[in-house]
């Protein structure tokens, strides 16, 4: 008997372009979402766009601005939305007030529309709420949102480096989806193909834009925001972060903890990428290719652009298998000297 099932959640409108920011209005009307609306967002997005978002709705949406990505401020936000008669919430920045506007929208069962103002990675977009706590990060499956309004004008205006952090963000697919190959072939893990192909042609594209993913372009921004979109739509049909996120993210998540706050997400990732890449395809596999694709948008690719200690690389790897059960080309871990071995060879560190 033929008794599979699956539920895909998307976005039902993705808004991308020019100037979009003054459309929130009528993509929200278009959901046909009423009422009392909550605005999300964080310092510099209110100070940057926070008028101009309010004034398109016929009721004065309340404002709570986040200072920092945490499960108190979900639960801040989420006593708001309750206290407030929240109908919907709006998210309005970057992966901070995002995060916190999908997990709060999550707890008090309403919708959300996110409102990206940097490129920095696909949380924007996806399912999933990443939010550190203690010593660790929880990665949580929520709602996705129910619209997207990307303005790429404010986003072509954000700090160089967020844009890049995206970008290497989408690079990492490549090694992802090894990682997710490899654990259905060990470990019968359930895999995409549709998820998995569009997860790889996401990274390929955007590799192949590459020599349009300069500093001021507005045009860089619309690249790497529909890859980010792409890549949150190959999430929602796995119904995981299998497509984007494998031992690359493992020892991204490693370094959160070691060092927290010291490099972006994406830019982590990246430098995990072209490592787990070595590691899965040996020398004459193509981790130059991910390490020159990375160079090519600005990205790191060592440990020192990253501003990460070699040993703390060292660290990372050889304790990332431990983060979550997640099967990946780490397996149950890696010695000391085979990761400095990988981190050596591709120069990701020095010694
Ligand atoms: N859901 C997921 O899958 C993932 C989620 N994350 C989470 O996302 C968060 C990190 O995301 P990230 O986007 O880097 O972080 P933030 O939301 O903190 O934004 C990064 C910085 O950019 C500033 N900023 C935002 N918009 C603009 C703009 N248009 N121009 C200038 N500056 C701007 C913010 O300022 P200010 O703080 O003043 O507002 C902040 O300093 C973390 O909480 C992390 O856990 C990370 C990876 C994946
Ligand atoms: O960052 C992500 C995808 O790019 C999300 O991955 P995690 O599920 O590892 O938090
Ligand atoms: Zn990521």
């Amino acid at each position: 008997m033929f008794d599979k099932s699956t539920w895909i959640r998307l976005p039902r409108n993705v808004v991308i372009g020019h100037g979009v920011l003054g459309q929130v209005g009528a993509a929200v009307d278009d959901l046909y979402l009423s009422g009392q609306p909550l605005l999300v967002t964080s310092p510099t997005p209110e100070r940057l766009a926070g008028d101009r978002l309010r004034a398109q709705f016929p009721v004065e949406p309340h404002t709570v601005t986040v200072e920092r990505a945490s499960f108190a401020s979900v639960e801040a936000v989420a006593e708001t939305a309750q206290a407030e008669g929240t109908d919907y919430i709006i998210a309005l920045g970057g992966g901070k007030a995002i995060d916190i506007a999908k997990m709060a929208a999550e707890r008090v069962d309403c919708g959300f529309v996110s409102v990206p103002t940097v490129a920095s990675h696909d949380g924007i977009v996806s399912g999933r709420s990443s939010i550190p706590e203690g010593d660790t990060r929880h990665s949580v499956a929520a709602d996705p949102p129910l619209a997207v309004v990307a303005d790429t004008e404010l986003l072509a205006q954000a700090p160089w480096e967020l844009t890049t952090a995206g970008c290497a963000d989408i690079i990492s697919n490549y090694t992802a989806v090894k990682d997710w190959q490899l654990a259905h072939r060990l470990k019968n893990v359930e895999y995409s193909e549709y998820a998995g192909a569009l997860s790889e042609m996401t990274a390929e594209m955007l590799v192949d834009s590459a020599d349009s993913i300069k500093p001021g372009l507005e045009e860089a921004a619309w690249i790497v925001v529909k890859a980010l979109v792409s890549s949150g739509v190959a999430m929602s049909i796995a119904g995981s972060s299998r497509p984007a996120s494998g031992a690359e993210h493992l020892f991204s998540h490693q370094l959160d903890r070691l060092i927290p706050n010291t490099a972006l997400h994406g830019h982590q990732v990246g430098v995990g990428s072209i490592m787990t890449e070595y590691l899965h395809s040996g020398e004459k596999g193509r981790w130059r290719n991910i390490r020159d694709a990375l160079e090519r948008i600005d990205a790191p690719t060592t440990a020192r652009e990253l501003g990460v200690d070699d040993e703390v690389v060292i660290e990372a790897l050889t304790t990332a298998h431990t983060i979550r059960d997640r099967y990946t080309i780490l397996g149950d871990g890696m010695s000391e000297d085979a990761a400095r071995e990988v981190a050596r060879v591709t120069g990701v560190i020095e010694g």
